[in-house]
């Protein structure tokens, strides 16, 4: 029992007084024994207080962020909820409802997922955020800017309906944002028959190979996530559950994180927590966080310096975020409404927003979800990267024409607004509800001029009067 001890001399503002505080790690949220005197009873009352809100978090275990993809409906949010109650039971998670993970009212009242989610577990061998992103096609904003945070992918996929036009175009965008590595879950096999089950799995396997994946030797496993979550069969049902996170945990691999670079957080969402002030939320992608640094946010024409007054991972205090952690960074004296998703927390000075730029990408043919015409120069195009989405004007370089589907073009990219671009940095190009291609940044071009930001706006009005235009 001792080593699971730990002492703490804290300065009790209510009394006043230092006392020493005796934590008990065995005991959920920090319940303390406390060897005080006539003052027992309200420093208990006090570190209750302060123990419930906060826990410290203890990095055990490599961290590791993962996530659910796939089609609506094809049971994700489901599976992230079951995964929970599975390591739940095994002391290595809290429990999360359905209903906790979609908890918006239209989340609710639709049944189905609108915003990304975060939760964590661990396993034996790691910890993991785990973002639930949506299926449905209205939605693909969101689960780009999910799977931006991801190492590494669960695609989701129904037996009940096999590969369907989101699981093709969330695999493709995982592919194109970088995730790697996918493990597959087939669903709901309670409500398919085994030969059906085993149809899927050869087409997933095949569709996997076609976007570049390595169909043959990705794990492959079947079961459902609703027995899961409601304890029956547990064939197909927890013994699944357990056998996908060791597949995950063996097949997705701790990514090296870039540790001595400054920190760099893009912001994924900001809260505002009466009394304490700012939160800013997102993965950070360099470097290290600690409570005291200087911070800057970049981004929408805007700079803003600040501090860092307080680090949390999953609500739990952070001595240091490392490169890769999900993590909620306090800031001092910055309004909510200053920050916005799309901005870039970090080290004063160390990036710069941009608004011309010089890229590689390739243009999506019909068959992968993309155009099926070609695209001339002035076309306006929604540039989606990091957390951040922006319209942009393209530009074909070298006195080429067109460039056609399943082609890969050197392009030039207006920005209408600057924002935090870097070379080497990925993005994808959609034009309305279509993904039309994906690209790395190759060249960082000279700010527009005012004349040329100029014609950028008129270009975009222009288009924007003659969408109005096509809709009547
Ligand atoms: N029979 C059966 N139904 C399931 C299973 N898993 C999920 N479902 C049901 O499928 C429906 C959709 O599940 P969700 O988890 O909301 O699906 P989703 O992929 O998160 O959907 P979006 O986030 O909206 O894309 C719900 O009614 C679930 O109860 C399963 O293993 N078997
Ligand atoms: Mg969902």
């Amino acid at each position: 029992m001792a080593s699971l001890m730990t002492s703490r001399v804290i300065f009790n503002p209510v009394l006043r007084k230092t006392v020493k505080l005796i934590f008990s790690k065995e005991l959920r949220n920090y319940q303390c024994c406390i060897r005080a005197n006539k003052y027992a009873l309200p420093v208990i009352n006090y570190v209750r207080l302060y123990a419930s809100e906060k826990k410290v978090y203890s990095r055990e275990k490599p961290h590791c962020n993962v996530g659910t993809i796939g089609h609506v409906d094809h049971g994700k949010t489901t599976l992230t909820a079951a995964i929970t109650k599975v390591l739940a039971d095994k002391r290595l998670a809290e429990a999360k409802g359905y209903t906790d993970i979609d908890n918006a009212p239209e989340e609710k009242a639709r049944g189905i997922t609108i915003n990304v989610a975060h939760v964590e577990y661990a396993t034996d061998s790691r910890h993991y955020g785990h973002t639930d992103c949506p299926g449905h096609a209205d939605y693909i904003k969101n689960m780009i800017t999910g799977t931006a945070q991801m190492d590494g992918a669960i695609l989701v996929v129904a037996a009940t309906d096999g590969a369907m036009p989101q699981t093709r175009e969330h695999l493709l965008l995982a592919k194109q944002i970088g995730v790697n590595h996918i493990v597959v879950f087939i669903n709901k096999v309670d409500a398919a028959d085994k030969e059906m089950v085993e149809l899927v799995e050869m087409e997933i396997r095949e569709l996997l190979s076609e976007m570049g994946y390595d169909g043959d030797n990705i794990p492959v496993i079947q079961g459902s996530a609703l027995c899961a979550l409601e304890g029956k069969n547990p064939e197909i049902g927890a013994q699944a559950i357990l056998k996908l996170l060791d597949e995950v945990d063996k097949h997705i691999p701790t990514p090296v994180r870039e540790l001595d670079k400054p920190f760099l957080l893009p912001v994924e969402n900001t809260y505002s927590i009466q009394g304490r002030g700012t939160v800013v939320t997102g993965r950070l992608e360099r470097g290290i966080l600690k409570k005291g640094m200087e911070c800057e946010f970049v981004g929408y024409n805007k700079v803003l310096k600040t501090t860092v007054t307080g680090v949390e991972m999953f609500h739990q205090i952070l001595e240091e975020a490392q490169a890769g952690d999900q993590v909620g960074a306090l800031v001092r004296g910055v309004k909510r409404d200053d920050v916005k998703r799309g901005m870039v927390m970090c080290k004063p000075g160390t990036v710069k927003a941009c608004d011309q730029v010089e890229a590689q990408v390739y243009i999506l043919t019909k068959e992968e979800g993309g155009r099926s015409r070609p695209f001339t120069s002035f076309i306006q195009l929604q540039m989606f990267s990091r957390t951040w989405d922006c319209a942009s004007q393209v530009t074909i370089p070298d006195n080429k024409e067109m460039v056609m589907p399943g082609e890969d073009t050197k392009l030039v990219l207006r920005l209408m607004r600057p924002m935090v671009l870097e070379k080497g940095q990925r993005f994808t190009l959609r034009d309305g509800s279509l993904t039309l291609g994906t690209g790395v940044i190759t060249n960082i071009l000279p700010a527009l001029t005012d004349k040329e930001r100029q014609s950028l706006t008129e270009g975009k009005k222009a288009r924007e009067q003659r969408l109005k235009a096509e809709q009547q």
